[in-house]
């Protein structure tokens, strides 16, 4: 479950160049939801999820995380609680490791300080079971350097290592934004599959309003740091792009100008 009540943040405050980046965040996401978000560039989104994994901390408000005050928490803290994939497939893994070396440093996650990396040959048997479900042949490759993998295949390792630990949240960062759409529509259905298996309370941040209605149960709109628009139940599921579209024209009062959101 996340709560997050009252979320503000400006950067470079007082300056000439202050931005109020998230201008009275309020959102519940109770155990297990699968929330979609959109808005258009600057909206606020990966400011609201750096907020949630502690990366950035909120100039007012407060977050919750399974009735844990974890407002003033570090991200180092939050280790345990948050998992997070984000838009760079480069990000979040580390090239000059193997497969299963990155593997084994997410298996960490979270862990009290004395957690040994070292790849155990009982430790290699479970890498072997989890990356096998991709079906990608990489179970084969626990050898190889991360850096050697696809971008795809880089996110397909990351979701897996995203959810090797136990958490209370996924956070996923348009994390199939730089993928061409074959290999995005992959690593959705095996986002849906570790999201439906796990049971995880997740938020996945999207620019395409066709994925954000086609996965999850919930849909929700920022526009200038708050939510605008909350939609879930049958009036999602009779939604299409055009209605959500029109939605969010409606709320801005103006014509949407995200060739991004509008051609997604
Ligand atoms: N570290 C920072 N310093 C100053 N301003 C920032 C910083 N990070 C974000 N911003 C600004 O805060 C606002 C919200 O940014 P954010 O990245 O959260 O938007 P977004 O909705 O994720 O946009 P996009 O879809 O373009 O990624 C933007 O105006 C952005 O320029």
């Amino acid at each position: 479950m996340i709560e997050a009540k009252d979320i503000q943040v400006v950067f470079n405050p007082g300056s000439a160049i202050e931005n109020k980046a998230l201008r009275g965040m309020n959102l519940q996401i109770p155990e297990s939801q699968f929330v979609t978000v959109i808005g258009s560039n600057g909206a606020g989104k990966s400011t609201f999820l750096n907020v949630l994994a502690g990366e950035i901390k909120a100039d007012a408000g407060s977050v919750k995380i399974d009735e844990q005050d974890v407002t003033n928490w570090s991200t180092a803290q939050r280790s345990g609680l948050v998992a997070r994939v984000f838009q760079d497939p480069m990000a979040g893994t580390c090239e000059s490791l193997t497969i299963e070396e990155n593997l084994a440093l997410a298996s960490g996650r979270g862990q009290k300080r004395g957690f040994s990396h070292a790849v155990t040959a009982e430790r290699r048997e479970l890498f072997r079971e989890k990356i096998s479900v991709l079906g990608l042949g990489l179970e084969n490759r626990l050898e190889d350097k991360m850096g050697l993998l696809s971008g795809g295949q880089r996110q397909a390792v990351s979701l897996v290592m995203a959810t090797l630990n136990p958490m209370k949240i996924l956070l996923l960062d348009e994390h199939t934004a730089a993928l061409d759409p074959k290999t995005a529509a992959f690593v959705l259905e095996l986002t849906e599959k570790l999201v439906n298996e796990g049971q995880l309370t997740t938020m996945m941040v999207t620019h395409s309003m066709r994925q954000a209605l086609d996965h999850g149960q919930r849909t929700v709109m920022l526009h200038e740091g708050r939510v605008v628009l909350d939609v879930e139940g049958d009036q999602r599921k009779n939604m299409k792009v055009e209605d959500l579209l029109h939605m969010f024209e409606k709320v801005r009062g103006e014509e949407i100008d995200d060739d991004k959101l509008l051609l997604s």
